[in-house]
């Protein structure tokens, strides 16, 4: 399937690693952490981000197909822009095959570590402002809080090392594309331990933002239960008190284990055309208006969900900066959101939308409209109709509007 825009970030994920050091029995990217693989949770913050990016997994060659299944359903109703590419032996040469894969529109590369499976979207998208403003290499890092020591091979201290000149280097690490792809090319060796030391070593600036501590590169068994840990405690006050504000909205969600959410949309009838309703058409009656398909069942029902998570509601989600859902169907923005609720770390219990028209007459079609929705939804819908007496914009016939409520969970 091709995307219905052409994406100029392109997003480099490595996960061909075996994870020596966590050793365990499946390469680290697929290494379970609390019912998701840490390449599925890398990914969901590489799909959140604001700008749509082309996404490039580099999988190990035995574990191709399996990278493809966690990164179709990573993506959502927008797959065309996920490949998957075999990885080398060294993360240079997987960060290669991954370069290869860009396509010619990309002219912004971020190169990221499945490893460091909890990194917030907002970090993706702090990189690729920061390459827009300055043209240059990007690295987000950390300042050094430990005294640094050098140390002989006897394990005595020779001397003390300024950790004020020093900066822990995570990914994603951000480039201008053609810079990044010709210094690989002249890279005199494959020893450099991350881009910025390849691009670096081609005459080209980098400049350090500041990282996030949630970037942490999962290597040890240590790091996997710190992980683990993290995100068992994401609700809880203490925790989400240490998370910088700038941290993706999962993090700064309340503590609450189930919430509710409420949504209004509505749409004037227009000329010709079919109606869309509850994701159903309905021969012989008006269309509503609207730049997409004005079901305003399928409307009321995401901004329900996204209110339930504190996510905003679909103007905010789906503005002008997601032009790939312009005129786009109900079960396009159902499914998206349901998507970026998973994300948010959140799953739908339940949901109920009660349409407000004098037309079409919904009840004969009200199971099949609520087995439809459920299917997007993942979870019950529940479906009525009312009338207004004659009263109002509904009452004359002019429109249609649709109320919905939503309660939502974190997911198990
Ligand atoms: N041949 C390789 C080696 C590493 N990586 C990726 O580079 C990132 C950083 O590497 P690291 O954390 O060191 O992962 P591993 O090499 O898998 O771990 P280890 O060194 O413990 O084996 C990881 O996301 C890893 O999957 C890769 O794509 N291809
Ligand atoms: C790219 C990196 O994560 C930046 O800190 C790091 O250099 C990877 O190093 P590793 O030796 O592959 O763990």
């Amino acid at each position: 399937m091709s995307p219905s825009f052409t994406p100029r970030v392109g997003v480099i994920v490595v996960a061909a690693g075996s994870g020596a050091r966590l050793a365990m029995t499946e390469p680290k990217a697929f290494v379970e952490l609390l019912g998701e693989t840490l390449l599925e949770r890398a990914l969901h913050s590489v799909f959140g981000m604001l700008e749509p990016a082309q996404v490039v997994i580099v999988a190990p060659p035995t574990h191709l197909e399996q990278a493809r299944v966690i990164g179709e359903r990573a993506a959502g109703v927008i797959p065309g822009i996920m490949s998957v590419v075999a990885g080398g032996e060294t993360r240079h040469a997987s960060v290669e095959a991954g370069l290869a894969c860009l396509n010619p529109g990309i002219s912004v590369v971020l190169v990221h570590d499945s490893a460091r499976a909890l990194t917030p979207a907002s970090a993706f998208d702090a990189v690729v402002a920061a390459v827009d403003s300055t043209g240059e290499g990007i690295v987000p890092a950390l300042s050094v809080v430990d005294s640094i020591k050098r140390i002989g091979s006897g394990g005595e201290i020779l001397g003390v090392v300024d950790r004020r000149d020093l900066a822990a280097a995570q990914t994603p690490q951000g480039f201008p594309r053609a810079d990044l792809v010709g210094a690989y090319e002249r890279a005199e060796h494959a020893d450099y331990t991350d881009d910025a030391a390849v691009f670096s070593a081609a005459g080209h600036r980098v400049h350090v933002i500041e990282g996030h501590a949630l970037s942490f590169k999962i290597t040890t068994s240590w790091d996997l239960n710190r992980a683990r840990h993290l995100l068992s405690d994401r609700f809880d006050g203490a925790t989400v008190a240490a998370v910088p504000a700038a941290a993706a909205v999962p993090m700064a969600a309340p503590a609450a284990v189930s919430r509710v959410g409420i949504g209004v949309d509505v749409h004037a009838f227009g000329q010709g055309g079919n109606l869309w309703l509850a994701g159903l058409t309905w021969p012989g009656e008006k269309q509503l208006s609207g730049h997409s398909d004005g079901d305003a069942v399928a409307h009321a029902l995401c901004d329900a969900l996204l209110s339930a998570t504190s996510l905003g509601d679909m103007g905010a989600v789906f503005g002008t900066s997601r032009p790939e859902f312009a005129n786009a169907s109900g079960e396009v923005f159902v499914r998206e959101t349901i998507r970026l609720l998973s994300v948010a770390g959140f799953e739908p219990v339940h949901a109920s939308v009660q349409i407000i028209g004098n037309r079409p007459t919904f009840s004969p079609r009200r199971l099949e409209a609520e087995a439809l929705l459920a299917r997007w939804v993942g979870a019950p819908v529940s479906l009525s109709a009312t009338t207004t007496d004659g009263l109002g914009f509904t009452g004359r016939g002019e429109g249609i509007a649709a109320l919905a409520t939503a309660l939502v969970r974190l997911r198990q």
